[in-house]
């Protein structure tokens, strides 16, 4: 199966972008939900994540994602031992869901890529790229948080220039309207090449 990694870094519109693909009939795959799915679900990521951040890691034996949070996105050693925990369990339900779909490609929706080498996993990348203080206002408008939280994610991800110095394909969000077209240009670019 072809896998096409969909990237881009907090707030870019990942997701926005990821739904076009999808009423296009592409097999979509978001790994943040099915690795946050597999961290409330999970027995032995559940047992490894208390180990390491403590019994507050959840309250009412759901993920307590303000908490986590607070540590990772300061700390880039819990983050990086966070990773290291749920990482290799989302990679192997990828595969088993890859294993079921019929198509002539899938996309795999990422926040990170190209920081810890998944690229290299993908047959293509396409990278969404938006202007950093869109992002920030758009991230404002849609999630309870502050600058400050989102300054200190961003912190731990790739430059837009260097994500799209490695990628394939990039989507300028910017219009909604204008993001519409260029996933159906890369959808037809991508089955050209596929032929
Ligand atoms: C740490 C958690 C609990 C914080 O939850 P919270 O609701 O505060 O933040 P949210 O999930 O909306 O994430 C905000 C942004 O942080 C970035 N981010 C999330 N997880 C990670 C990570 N593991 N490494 C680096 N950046 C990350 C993404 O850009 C994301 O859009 C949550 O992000 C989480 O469960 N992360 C682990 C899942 C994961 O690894 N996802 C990313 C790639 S698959
Ligand atoms: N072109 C656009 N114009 C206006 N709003 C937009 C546009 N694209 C996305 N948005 C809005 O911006 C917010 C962020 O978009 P989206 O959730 O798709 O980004 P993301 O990259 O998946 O985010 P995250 O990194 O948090 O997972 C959402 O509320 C979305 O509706």
């Amino acid at each position: 199966m072809i896998i096409v990694g969909l990237t881009g870094g907090i707030g870019s519109g990942k997701t926005t972008v990821a739904k076009q693909f999808k009423s296009l009939g592409v097999p979509v795959y978001i790994a943040d939900e099915e690795a946050k799915k597999l961290m409330n679900r999970s027995k032995v990521i559940k047992r490894k994540l208390i180990r390491l951040f403590g019994e507050k890691a959840y309250v009412n034996d759901t993920l307590n994602r303000p908490f986590l949070a607070d540590i990772i996105f300061n700390d880039t050693s819990y983050l990086e031992k966070m990773n290291a925990i749920v990482h290799p369990k989302v990679a192997k339900h990828f595969e088993r869901w890859v294993s079921k779909q019929e198509a002539s490609y899938v996309i795999k929706e990422v926040a990170i890529l190209f920081e810890n080498g998944g690229h290299k996993q993908c047959d293509y990348v396409i990278t969404v790229v938006a202007p950093k203080e869109v992002r920030v206002e758009r991230l404002l408008l849609r999630d309870n948080t502050s600058r400050e939280k989102i300054a200190a994610i961003m912190k731990n991800q790739w430059t837009d220039e260097d994500k799209v110095k490695l990628s394939d394909f990039v989507v300028e969000n910017i219009e909604l309207q204008d993001v519409e077209n260029q996933a159906s240009k890369i959808h037809k670019k991508l089955l050209e090449k596929l032929k």
